[in-house]
């Protein structure tokens, strides 16, 4: 019924001159500028559903970013992110600058994908205090083109991913169910592997959101098996990502608010705003929060399986097992890698977990972190099945560590189950998981540009491409460092560009990021 579209879309208007993209991880900017964006969003997604008879999914959420942002996360029906090539549609939708012009676009996607009607969307939100009305954007959207929206729920971005995937396996999807998943299958690996473990304490910076009630409802089993988590910036007080989450702590390296009375030493961990991101920590007397990024997180985590590949019998049936990073790795976690777990490949990506779960997708075992501590394992479904083919202790734990390993995107509890059993697992403290390499200092900057799609890059991210003449200039920086590696890219979740830098000493990595930063405002 075209013209209830055209009326709904009415009262969801676009604001003048604003072009929402979809950019890194979906649409993002200050809450009050995306009611429209989220309409559209609603009804591009119940579109996507009606046209694969499936079920999709939404999440309001910004992420690592400010409480008066907001953003929206799309699911498609495996769980993953939205396809690649629904992008352009969304960008499409959500930049129609007048309501007849974005009727246009729904009808033109409903002729391209020979769609009827609107399908169900799962909705999810984190925190933030403008979920409810985004919600209810959403949900008019996905009605508005005859879609079913269910109601909206309190989770963490990776539970809603996990439920649209197992749902469409037709799988139990509830919130249950994926407590009993990971959790019931990490008390099955520690009771096989580690039965006599030691009780370990693990204080855990939930960034004042959503990650806090979920970490909270799972605490009370996990200290049953001596894994006692305390749980600091709850949402009791603080304001949400403000001066802490896994964000501030990887790119600070700093103390996060909250975490004042926590003696030096002591075993922290850090989860973001949707808790899709986790890096360890450990506090040092300087202030200094020595890191265990998710570089780190990925080497423990091959390391791991390279140990439980070894021990099996007939150890010689080869498993394709690798790790995907970006150009934000640290190049000691590669060259590490690439040195000492020969067995293990290494594949370069764009940023964003859209790319780095497809190219982890190709492996037997694919394991892809962000060095922001965004990531999982993918156990190859084929891979998987050969393994329940027979009985085995080595098939029934990798079996177990795909249950623990959100298989759809990216989660900070799967991250957390899979550090504290890999620690045990291999009779590791902190001091060994350390001692696997030591990271090359590096610095990232933000630079506010005009606009940042003058920036263009290629390799992965690793060369700009335009502004013309600038590649040249980084490479005159870098020449003068030793070990010296950078490179510049525009943010797609932010209006910035961003610049990391990395050399031999702390102070060469600092100087070149701002020599590099300066070149990029000079050129923009
Ligand atoms: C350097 C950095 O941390 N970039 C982050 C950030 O993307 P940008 O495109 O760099 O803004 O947010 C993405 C979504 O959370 C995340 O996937 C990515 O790793
Ligand atoms: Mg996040």
């Amino acid at each position: 019924m075209p013209t209830d579209v055209l009326l709904q879309l009415n009262t969801y208007p676009l604001r003048e001159g604003l072009k929402p993209t979809y950019g890194t991880a979906g649409f993002r900017s200050v809450a009050d500028l995306l009611p429209s964006t989220v309409f559209r969003c609603g009804a591009l997604m119940a579109l996507r559903a009606g046209a694969l008879r499936q079920v999709t999914g939404i999440v309001i959420t910004a992420s690592h970013n400010p409480e008066q942002d907001n953003g929206v996360k799309l699911v498609d029906p495996s769980g993953n992110m939205l396809d690649s090539q629904w992008e352009n549609m969304a960008d499409a939708l959500a930049q129609a600058t007048t309501a007849e012009q974005a009727l246009r676009e729904v009808e033109l996607i409903k002729q391209t994908w020979a769609v009827g009607t609107g399908g169900t969307v799962m909705v999810a939100h984190d925190t933030r205090s403008s979920a409810l009305d985004l919600c209810k954007a959403a949900a008019a959207g996905i009605s508005a083109v005859g879609g079913t929206p269910e109601p909206a729920l309190l989770l963490t971005t990776p539970q809603l991913h996990w439920m649209v995937a197992r749902r469409n396996c037709c799988l139990p999807f509830s919130e249950v169910d994926y407590f009993q998943t990971l959790l019931g299958a990490f008390e099955q690996l520690r009771s096989s592997h580690c039965p006599s473990a030691k009780a370990q304490a693990l204080v855990v910076d939930a960034a004042n959101g959503v990650g806090a009630p979920k970490l909270a409802e799972a605490a009370g089993r996990l200290s049953d098996l001596g894994l006692n988590i305390n749980v600091i910036n709850s949402g009791t007080s603080g304001a949400l990502n403000a001066g802490c989450g896994a964000d501030f702590v990887q790119k600070e390296q700093a103390r996060p608010a909250g975490f004042e009375s926590i003696p030096s030493g002591m075993r922290c961990a850090s989860m973001d705003g949707d808790a899709d991101r986790l890096v360890y920590f450990v506090m040092r007397k300087s202030g200094h929060a020595q890191l265990f990024d998710g570089d780190r997180i990925a080497v423990l985590a091959a390391t791991l399986l390279d140990r439980i590949l070894h021990e099996r019998p007939g150890a010689d049936a080869s498993v394709r097992m690798g790790i995907v990073q970006t150009a934000y790795a640290n190049g000691s976690s590669t060259r590490y890698v690439r040195s000492r777990l020969t067995e293990c490949e290494v594949v370069m990506t764009p940023t964003g977990v859209k790319h780095l779960h497809h190219a982890a997708a190709a492996f037997d075992i694919g394991i892809y972190y962000e060095a922001n501590g965004h990531g999982t394992i993918l156990f190859k479904p084929s891979f998987l099945k050969t393994l329940t083919e027979g009985s085995g202790g080595w098939r029934t734990e990798m079996g177990l560590l795909s249950q623990v390993m959100n298989q759809a995107v990216g989660d900070a509890l799967s991250g957390l189950l899979l550090v504290e059993y890999a620690l045990c697992r291999l009779g590791w403290g902190l001091a060994q998981w350390t001692d696997l390499y030591t990271d090359l200092p590096s610095r990232q900057l933000k630079v506010a540009v005009p606009n940042r799609a003058a920036f263009t890059t290629t390799d992965a991210e690793t060369r700009l491409m335009t502004p013309r003449g600038l590649q040249c200039q980084v490479e005159a920086e870098v020449a003068k460092v030793s070990q010296g590696r950078c490179f510049v890219r525009p943010s797609g979740t932010e209006d910035v560009v961003r610049v990391y830098a990395e050399a031999e000493n702390q102070i060469a990595a600092d100087q070149l990021a701002k020599a590099v930063a300066s070149l990029v405002s000079e050129m923009a």
